[in-house]
């Protein structure tokens, strides 16, 4: 028997290419509603008990391998895109394993004045509610817009996390994780506060961008008078289809990036990434601590650069992502190797080199960016850049070292802007009949 609890990969779907995230081959298996010619079997035949997709048995709480039929018979057979389903109730939150999706937006709410641990618990059932429905192509608990309507669940995933100031606000503080004490400043930090932190936040995406933005409305809408926006940015990734054969996203710089994420297959991908089930704090078991950065690029002054001072800039070639030590993509690169005048061939302040785990004590965080681009400023320079999400068991073994190694050095902090920041705890998946955050809430 296949139990889903103790093996991530089963949250895994495939996308229909590689991601940053899932690594490509090491996706895993995956579950699709069915494409056009088997949904059409599906609508006739199998609708009101669902189809078995994959395999897989069921352990106590989590999905099993079934996807049922949007609630919408009537519309024409969905395209693989369009099918794709991402499952709600998983070890992990949805959002974390899945390839980025072609559209993503990240938002952050605060408690309205007077709303507390009651208020925050009722907003939480509410939003699980919206995201089990929305991811399986059904439509909105209320009122629904139809905006997302015939384009079946197209990967959405919805992600929900708290950040610091949510503990104090709902009389929750003893169950504030450590790992959630404010990251460090950082010397090249340029943050807006209203634009950072946040009680609450939100990831959503979606490969079809009426789908993404559905959902957010959608949530948006249930937090009512709970909780007020606080922020919000948008982002987007190639999509899916758009290259020939699976291929590591590119970045607005043209950078291929994304080639050394841990992958789910590593021996030690589960302990970098998530919280393990006896860890501490016990609400976050299976859960990951997400640090968001919208990292503004300086694309005029990069894209002066000429190619070899841009490659000598990150490590690697810009064409395919090879290091400059030789090979290809995925190949090893070499630390050590010298040029004819005795100078190492990836220079020693290349992005690709400093920011290696075994040049930060280990640290190592699953990167799974969006791009964003929101306009020019007056100067008319692209207001571009990456909303830089990164994944980890422990922030202070993850991203805050490896942070301050760039701070102190980085080639690539002369073409790039800290402009925005966050830290949540991002609970494990809510079980069947659970919502996201009870054994916090309720605990
Ligand atoms: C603190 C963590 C990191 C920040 C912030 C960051 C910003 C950032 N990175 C790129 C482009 C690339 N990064 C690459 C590799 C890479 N970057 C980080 C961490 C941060 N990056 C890590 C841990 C790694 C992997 C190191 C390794 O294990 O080898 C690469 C190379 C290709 C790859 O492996 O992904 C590129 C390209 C940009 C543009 C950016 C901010 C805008
Ligand atoms: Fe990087």
């Amino acid at each position: 028997m296949h139990d889903p609890r103790s093996d991530h990969r089963s949250d895994l779907l495939p996308g229909p290419r590689s991601g940053p995230a899932a690594g490509g081959p090491d996706a895993g298996t995956a579950e699709q509603l069915p494409a056009a010619p088997s949904r059409r079997r599906l609508l006739g035949t199998a609708g009101a008990t669902g189809l078995l997709l994959g395999a897989g048995g069921v352990a106590a709480g989590y999905t099993a391998g079934r996807a049922t039929a949007p609630e919408t018979p009537d519309v024409a057979p969905l395209t693989a895109l369009g099918a794709n389903r991402a499952q709600f109730h998983v070890k992990h939150q949805p959002g974390i394993l899945q390839p980025a999706q072609a559209h993503g937006h990240l938002i952050a709410f605060d408690l309205a004045p007077g709303a507390g641990r009651r208020e925050a618990a009722a907003l939480l059932r509410r939003w699980s509610e919206v995201a089990e429905r929305l991811m399986a192509g059904r439509p909105a608990p209320h009122q629904d817009t139809a905006v997302s309507r015939d384009a079946g669940p197209s990967g959405l995933t919805v992600t929900i996390g708290f950040g610091h100031s949510f503990f104090g606000r709902t009389g929750l503080e003893k169950q504030r994780p450590a790992a959630l004490d404010p990251l460090p400043a950082f010397s090249s930090d340029r943050l807006d506060r209203t634009s950072s932190d946040g009680d609450l936040w939100v990831q959503v995406g979606a490969d079809d961008g009426p789908v993404a933005f559905h959902a957010l409305r959608a949530l948006q809408k249930e937090a009512g008078e709970a909780a007020r926006v606080r922020w919000h940015m948008s982002g987007f990734n190639r999509s899916p289809g758009a290259t020939a054969r699976p291929a590591t996203a590119r970045n607005l710089m043209g950078q291929v990036d994304g080639t050394n994420n841990p992958k789910p297959a590593d021996a030690d991908f589960d302990q970098r990434v998530f919280v393990p089930a006896g860890g501490e704090p016990a609400w976050m078991a299976h859960g990951s601590y997400a640090v968001v950065r919208r990292i503004r690029m300086l694309l005029d002054d990069w894209e002066r650069l000429p190619l070899r001072d841009q490659e000598a800039v990150i490590g690697r070639r810009k064409s395919d992502g090879a290091p400059l030590s030789g090979g290809g993509e995925t190949t090893e690169m070499d630390l050590e190797k010298l040029d004819a005048s005795g100078s190492p061939v990836v220079p020693m302040n290349a992005h690709a080199r400093i920011t290696r785990p075994d040049q930060n004590g280990g640290a190592a965080m699953l990167r799974r960016p969006f791009s964003f681009h929101d306009g020019f400023t007056g100067d008319g320079a692209p207001d571009a850049g990456l909303l830089f999400v990164s994944w980890q068991a422990d922030p202070l073994r993850g991203f805050v070292p490896v942070q301050r190694k760039l701070d102190r050095g980085d080639a690539l902090s002369a073409f790039i802007r800290h402009e925005a920041s966050g830290l949540y705890a991002v609970p494990g998946g809510a079980a069947e009949g659970e919502y996201v955050g009870q054994a916090l809430l309720e605990g």
